[in-house]
């Protein structure tokens, strides 16, 4: 079991709380999800009664609190988003996003470092949403992550896995370090198959609030991420190009 900064989950999903039909939904979906950890936005908190009514369900549920600087887009915002966010959530945990550009909302790697580097020296354990770029891998780790989390793919789009040798790459790179696939995951089976690849955990939003039933999807996506993972534990064979026969030959009739 991997642990994040010292917490170990039995349910490595770590669940967004935007977007949902209701809060009633939402508050079903983690349920269901079985989630030990959702992420906040500081944005919803701050947003006046709304938000503390949020805030509210968000305690009742009992779940551990990652806040986000979701939208940020420079350095100084993000380090601000995250003070502000420790203030009011009561955490030193942060998923920090530095976004770079806004078709694919793809980090800024470069600010992501400088500002993983800043809130790690001011006792911030930083989640940081990344590429699955090894330089950078090393240079978050450098700055004083214990925690990487590479894209699947762009915020919101459910495409899965852009780049699996990508990911897996990184896996083998970093042995010792947890990984989370955060991002862009559409289906259980994309969840599924991260785990297996070896992934410690991953964080998905949109699949499940934008879902037709998103709580029945919460479940499924914790079904397919417990499989991943068992299924990565229990050591899978090697795909291979040639057939190999998986029926005995001995004993076999043989006519002359
Ligand atoms: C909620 C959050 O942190 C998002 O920025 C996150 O990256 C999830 O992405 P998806 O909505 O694609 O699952």
């Amino acid at each position: 079991m991997a642990s994040f900064y010292g917490f170990e989950p039995q349910n490595p999903l770590f669940l967004g709380t935007a977007q949902y039909p209701s809060p009633a939904i939402l508050a079903e979906a983690v349920k269901r999800s079985g989630a030990e950890v959702v992420t906040v936005s500081l944005r919803r908190e701050s947003a006046g009664g709304a938000g503390q009514a949020f805030w509210a369900l968000i305690r009742e549920l009992g779940v551990k609190v990652l806040p986000n600087t979701a939208g940020c887009h420079t350095i100084k915002e993000a380090v601000t988003t995250a003070q502000m966010a420790r203030e009011v959530f009561g955490t030193d945990w942060i998923k920090l996003e530095v976004i770079g550009e806004d078709d694919t909302l793809q980090p800024d790697v470069i600010a992501l470092v400088e500002a993983a580097r800043i809130l790690a020296d001011d006792g911030f354990k930083v989640f940081p949403y990344t590429t699955e770029d090894l330089v950078v891998g090393g240079r978050l780790l450098d700055a004083g992550c214990e925690v990487l989390m590479p894209w699947g793919a762009p915020i919101g789009s459910g495409r899965g896995l852009n780049n699996p040798y990508g990911l897996r790459s990184m896996r083998q790179h970093f042995p010792d370090t947890p990984l989370v696939v955060d991002a862009g995951i559409g289906l259980p089976s994309h969840a599924a198959q991260a785990m297996e690849m070896g992934y410690d955990g991953i964080l998905l939003n949109t699949a499940v609030a934008k879902a037709g039933d998103p709580a029945a999807m919460a479940e499924a996506f914790a079904l397919a991420i417990r499989a991943g993972r068992q299924a990565f534990a229990a050591q899978p064979i090697e795909a291979r190009d040639m057939a190999a026969p998986s029926t005995p030959v001995m004993g076999k009739a043989f006519l002359a």
